[in-house]
């Protein structure tokens, strides 16, 4: 059996040109493709670190009209690997991010985690890059 490949996760979000301004300025993100479908009134944007053939991105789905949602309990977070997790929180801070978990281990273990909040209130983990693999840079 051929084995898949993760291609993207879809959130929906209250703002279009919100979400995409904060994923590429702010995380520094491509825009990668936009779509609107006009019959059932939404609007897609995918935007990642590099091409969807290369790695998973993430959906942002517009339900036009639709502001907010109610996240409820259920959903954790997209995490993202990056090179230098405390200049790179410094960096989010900067640039009007809302740390909500400062740099440091992850409870009981060693891996350094932070975690950030998107403008809609979707948490983001970032996590220290064992090796200065493909990620986040500082
Ligand atoms: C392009 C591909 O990655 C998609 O996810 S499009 C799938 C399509 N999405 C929507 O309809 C989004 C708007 C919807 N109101 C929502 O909030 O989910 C979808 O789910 N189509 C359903 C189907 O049965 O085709
Ligand atoms: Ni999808």
């Amino acid at each position: 059996m051929s084995t898949g490949r993760i291609l993207h996760t879809m959130i929906r979000v209250g703002d279009l040109d919100r979400s995409i301004a904060f994923y590429t300025n702010v995380m520094g993100m491509q825009l990668l493709r936009k779509s609107e479908n006009e019959q059932y009134e939404y609007t897609l944007a995918f935007v990642g670190y590099g091409d969807e053939s290369q790695g998973a991105v993430i959906e942002l789905t517009y339900n036009w009209g639709t502001s907010e949602y109610e996240h409820g309990s259920a959903f954790g977070h997209i995490a993202i690997g990056v090179d230098d997790i405390y200049a790179t929180c410094d960096k989010l801070r900067g640039a009007g991010a809302n740390i909500t978990r400062e740099p440091g281990p992850v409870k009981g273990g060693t891996t350094e985690i932070a975690f950030v909040e998107d403008p809609d209130g979707y948490k983001i983990e970032l996590i220290q890059n064992k090796s200065a693999s493909a990620g986040l840079g500082n």
